[in-house]
């Protein structure tokens, strides 16, 4: 009965780490594959340089943070809408057509929601550091 449970516990500490490993495998692809997901990377990387040179507050990070995850999220989710309508057609179809364009409009919708989100945090860093320097 004990070693059952045991046996259980270690099937799903395998199973949970397998399910990571998947998800690793999905994360290595699109960033490899994805020119889209590349260029996000590069502007993530330039905002979090430029969140630590004007000394961001923690509420100001944490909103960064879910603005950038939720924008790489977004865009792993549209690669994967992408490859599965191609594995259901690769005929030109009106539906094929329609999913993939809603699913790029969602990354482009979420893509003028960060750059909002990114004026109003950056916006009263800038205006001060231009009052101090000029
Ligand atoms: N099977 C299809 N039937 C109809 N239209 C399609 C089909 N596949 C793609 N399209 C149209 O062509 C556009 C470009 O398709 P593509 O597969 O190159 O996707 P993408 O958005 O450029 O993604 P990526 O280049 O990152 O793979 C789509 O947004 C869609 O409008």
């Amino acid at each position: 009965m004990l070693m059952d449970s045991q046996d259980k516990n270690k099937n799903e500490w395998s199973r949970l780490i397998n399910s990571f490993g998947f998800a690793l495998n999905g994360l290595k692809n699109a960033i490899m594959k994805e020119r889209n997901l590349q260029i996000h990377i590069s502007v993530a990387v330039l905002v979090v340089i430029l969140g630590a040179f004007f000394q961001l507050s923690y509420s100001d990070w944490a909103l960064l943070v879910i603005v950038i995850g939720g924008m790489f999220t977004l865009e792993l989710v549209n690669t994967s809408i992408e490859r599965l309508v191609d594995l259901v057609t690769m005929e030109f179809h009106p539906l094929a057509k329609l999913a993939k364009d809603i699913s790029a409009a969602a990354v482009f919708v979420f893509s003028l929601t960060a750059v909002v989100v990114g004026f109003l945090i950056f916006y009263p860093y800038m205006l001060e550091w231009f009052m101090g320097n000029f």
